[in-house]
Formats: structure tokens, C-alpha cells, sequence
């Protein structure tokens, strides 16, 4: 049997970051392989480009969505357009139809 870590971790792209610190953009919508946050736990977030931490978030919610079903207010929360927030998923995750929403506070 194995057992997988809880995440204390998160990147995001840095041109997110204003978005996430002024509270603009409270979810991100990642694939299977980043779904394993649990609400009530903090993680760290850095940039992805170059890895500088710059704050940290509690993960409050993690729920399966399908790109599909992607509509309006996960646009409004993510700060962009519906077809701008389509835009950056297909060409993050090309294909994927399995997706995870994950909602989140910033901690101070
Ligand atoms: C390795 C890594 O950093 N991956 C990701 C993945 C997603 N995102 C953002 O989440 C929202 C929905 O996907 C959009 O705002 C995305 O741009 C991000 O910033 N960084």
C-alpha cells in the first residue's frame, strides 16, 4: 500500500499573482494530477517561472468539473472572461476534459 503526501505547495503562473493578492481570482481549475489539496489546509504558493514564494492559501473547497461545464461564474471568479478562462485551460491542459475546481482564501 502507499500513501500519498497532503500538498504544501502551489504554483501558479506569475502573471496570476496581482489577481490572487488583490483577492480578484479566488479559484484555479487544475487536472487530476494537482486535485489532492484538502480543504482546511494551507499551502505555500510560489511563481512557477521562477519559483518566489508570495503567499500563502487556505484551500477551502476541491470539486470535480467538467470543461464542459465550465460557465460564467467560474469565469467571474477566476477574474477573466468565459472564453478567455477556456482559452487558458486548453492550452494548460489541451484534451482534458477531467477537471478540478479549487477554491480558496488568502491567508495574511
Ligand atoms: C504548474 C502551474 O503553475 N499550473 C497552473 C495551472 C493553472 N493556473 C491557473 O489556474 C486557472 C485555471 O487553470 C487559470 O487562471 C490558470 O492560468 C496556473 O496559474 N498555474
Amino acid at each position: 500500500m502507499t500513501t500519498n503526501a497532503i500538498p504544501t505547495e502551489m504554483t501558479f503562473f506569475a502573471r496570476f499573482e496581482s489577481d490572487i493578492l488583490s483577492g480578484k481570482k479566488t479559484i484555479t481549475i487544475r487536472d487530476e494530477s494537482e486535485s489532492h489539496y484538502v480543504p482546511g489546509t494551507t499551502v505555500d504558493v510560489s511563481t512557477y517561472e521562477d519559483g518566489r514564494w508570495f503567499c500563502r492559501l487556505e484551500i477551502l473547497t476541491v470539486e470535480p468539473i467538467a470543461f464542459s461545464d465550465l460557465n460564467d461564474f467560474h469565469a467571474q471568479q477566476e477574474n477573466m472572461t468565459l472564453a478567455e478562462l477556456k482559452g487558458v485551460i486548453h492550452d494548460i491542459y489541451p484534451g482534458i476534459e477531467k477537471l478540478y475546481v479549487v477554491n480558496y482564501a488568502l491567508v495574511n
